[in-house]
């Protein structure tokens, strides 16, 4: 892709898509510009990735063809008061902050712009992302799936409703959070059997890796599948039961909705 694509914030999230692009392959070094206040972030990104950076947000505003504000929601109105003057005409405008949706974006720009919500994840960082889209009307069939070929480079990505950006905060966006908390605890458990640490660490995560295909790969349903590794009076199935009765299922169940309802609080 031959266009400059411009990142306010290169922290956790911003870092993640900026890395998965340059190792897909999607976009030269020189074709990104990055802004962040972090000057040692700043100093590390250009070293590590050859890309061009900057402490003043409006220079990368100025160039960006596709302008992505990956900075936390807290000082979502302050950075785009502060480069709203400096954009391109045409800019499209992709925004990942959790509860800052199409509208606000909109209104803060205080013209007709182009919005994409985004809600990526940090596995981005390693070629496994997920990402759904949300544009606003301005936005084209040609630049939307433009928009969408960029997360597909370093994962998947869908096209989604903005109304089911909370739900997805919760199920991709924050998931990966929880996921690390399982691998964390199944390796402790590990240990405590003598496994050593840096094994039990690949042990358990390749299992979810593993698990994880498995779902997308068979097609099979999660249950059918959980069924297939609980021999009958074997061991799995008392692992199971261990798990059910200490509310495994309801305790993520419960997560996600506190999740998403913090989302919606955020938009509000
Ligand atoms: N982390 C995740 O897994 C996900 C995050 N998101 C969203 O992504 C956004 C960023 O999150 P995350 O990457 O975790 O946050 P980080 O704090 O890691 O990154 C934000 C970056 O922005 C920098 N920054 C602060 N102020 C400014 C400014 N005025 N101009 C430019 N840069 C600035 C920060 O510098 P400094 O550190 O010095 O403050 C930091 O480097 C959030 O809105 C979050 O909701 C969405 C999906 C997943
Ligand atoms: O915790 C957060 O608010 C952000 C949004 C999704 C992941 N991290």
């Amino acid at each position: 892709m031959n266009k400059i694509i411009g990142f306010i914030g290169c922290g956790n999230m911003g870092g993640a898509m900026m890395a998965g692009l340059i190792k897909a392959g999607i976009s030269a070094p020189e074709n990104i510009i990055v802004g962040d206040l972090n000057e040692k972030r700043l100093e590390e990104t250009k070293k590590e990735f050859g890309v061009r950076v900057t402490t003043d947000n409006r220079e990368v505003a100025k160039e960006a063809d596709i302008l992505i504000l990956s900075i936390k929601p807290n000082i979502y109105k302050v950075v785009i008061d502060g480069l709203k003057d400096s954009v391109k005409e045409d800019v499209v405008v992709i925004t990942i902050a959790a509860g800052k949706g199409i509208k606000e974006t909109e209104e803060l720009f205080g013209r007709d712009i182009k919005v994409i919500k985004v809600m990526p994840n940090t596995p981005a960082l390693v070629g496994e992302g997920m990402a759904a889209l949300a544009p606003n009307n301005k936005v084209t069939k040609e630049e939307l799936q433009e928009a969408v070929s960029m997360f597909e480079s370093f994962g998947q990505a869908e096209i989604l409703d903005e109304k089911y950006m909370d739900a997805v905060t919760a199920v991709s966006g924050s998931s990966p959070a929880y996921v690390f908390m399982f691998i964390e605890a199944m390796a402790d458990a590990a240990v405590l059997e003598g496994i050593p640490r840096d094994k039990a660490y690949k042990m358990a995560a390749q299992a979810v890796l593993g698990s994880a295909k498995m779902v997308l790969e068979t097609g099979k349903h999660p249950g059918a599948l959980k069924d297939m590794v609980c021999s009958p009076g074997g061991t799995t199935i008392e692992a199971v039961a261990a798990l059910e009765e200490r509310g495994f299922r309801s305790a993520v169940i419960e997560a996600m909705r506190v999740c998403a309802d913090k989302s919606r609080e955020m938009s509000k």
